[in-house]
């Protein structure tokens, strides 16, 4: 059941922090306020089983606290299995700040926020996400070491975004080796919805791939700038979902496959960077399982920037990156193959590989402490 968390009477019916449904066994949210620099912040940590958690920081101009508070708790759940799935030693986190990144977003507010992450001592460790660049985690680094995606310059590995989009392209590629029989996507019409910092890099494997490329953002500037560099074709109408398409690439904000979308879908593979793109994660999976839609889980194939911060944690080795994200091939091949042998959807397939990989973990460290 997806949750209405939009009128008052729902919210105070129900109970109110640990009774909502996105909460989901989280291990510890922080409320983060300053009234000088105007932050506030919600940091979401929801398991540390495998590692500490990382994931990135959104800035997004919320509709109500309500809102902001579900964002970062289904964010950080969804690092967990991101993280579990690519075999990574880490946890999942995720940090909102509530407003506007283009008008309220300062040095100061950026440095306070470091203060609260470095208040948890490494729990949870940071990195950008929509409305953050790397000048912003570099500002954050001032104040604590618990941050990844800062400045090349600054001993970091730079903007994660490139890596995301070649494992996108890789997920996408195998949902197509699984949907055609073949992986050439060449004379695919493509909807890339959001051309940002993965969606433009998306945009340039598929055009270089001779895809046909529709790409959609509402943001006139950041259209008008990736069309003239890819030539990809601007969307012009105001129901994208419901246009014809072989591949529906969501790069922006999640839950777009909801009840108004999912009906009128035509594409036959969704693969995109978007993280939640399910509004409700067993019904619409179920929904597009029953369509016929290949489903590439987001958490799955939209993997590559957190392997390559993980990197900058480890040691930065640009091949093994790369490497490691490319096999985000090899495993969304298995993982569609899983879903369709045992009839279950494949945000289910892959998320019960994670959660396997993350009780096995408990499970050692339990028989250690007895
Ligand atoms: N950056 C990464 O490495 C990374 C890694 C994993 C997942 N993701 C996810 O991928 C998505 C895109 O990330 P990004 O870093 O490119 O963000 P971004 O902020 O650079 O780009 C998002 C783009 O989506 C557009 N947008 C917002 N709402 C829209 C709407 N309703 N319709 C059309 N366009 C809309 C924005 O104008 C912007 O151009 C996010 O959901 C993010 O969480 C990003």
């Amino acid at each position: 059941m997806s949750q209405d968390y939009t009128t008052l009477e729902k919210i105070i019916n129900q109970d109110p922090v640990f009774g909502q449904l996105s909460f989901n066994d989280h291990e510890q949210v922080v409320f983060c306020n300053d009234k000088d620099t105007g932050l506030k912040a919600i940091i979401s940590i929801h398991n540390t089983v495998l590692g500490p958690a990382l994931g990135g920081t959104r800035m997004w101009n919320y509709d109500n606290e309500w809102s902001a508070l579900n964002d970062a708790l289904r964010l950080s759940r969804g690092m967990t299995y991101k993280s579990a799935i690519t075999g990574l030693n880490l946890g999942g986190g995720k940090a909102v700040i509530i407003g506007d990144a283009k008008t309220q977003k300062t040095p100061e507010m950026m440095r306070k926020f470091g203060e609260f992450v470095h208040s948890l001592s490494g729990k949870y460790i940071t990195a950008e996400d929509v409305g953050m660049n790397t000048e912003d985690m570099d500002l954050v680094r001032e104040v604590t070491p618990y941050v990844t995606g800062i400045s090349e310059s600054k001993g970091g590995s730079g903007n994660p975004s490139p890596i995301t989009a070649y494992g996108v392209f890789m997920g996408m590629k195998a949902a197509a080796q699984f949907k055609y029989g073949s992986d050439v996507l060449e004379d695919k019409v493509i909807y890339v919805e959001g051309v940002g910092h993965v969606g433009e890099t998306l945009v340039e494997y598929l055009t270089e791939e001779g895809a046909k490329v529709v790409i959609a953002d509402i943001n006139r500037e950041r259209l008008e700038e990736v069309s003239s560099k890819y030539r990809a074709t601007i969307y012009q109408g105001a129901d994208l979902h419901s246009e014809p398409m072989d591949i529906y690439a969501p790069c922006a904000l999640g839950a777009t496959i909801n009840d108004n979308s999912i009906n009128k879908l035509q594409a036959q593979i969704i693969a995109g960077a978007a993280n939640n793109q399910l509004a409700d994660e067993a019904k619409h999976g179920m929904l597009l399982q029953q369509r016929g839609i290949v489903y590439a889980p987001d958490f799955l194939i939209n993997a590559g920037g957190i392997i390559n911060v993980f990197a900058e944690l480890e040691g930065y080795d640009r091949s093994e990156i790369m490497r490691k994200t490319e096999n985000i091939y090899t495993t969304t091949i298995e993982i569609l193959k899983k879903a369709a042998d045992n009839g279950v959807t494949t945000h289910t397939a892959a998320l019960q590989i994670a959660q396997a990989r993350i009780d096995a973990r408990r499970a050692e460290h339990s028989s250690q402490s007895h």
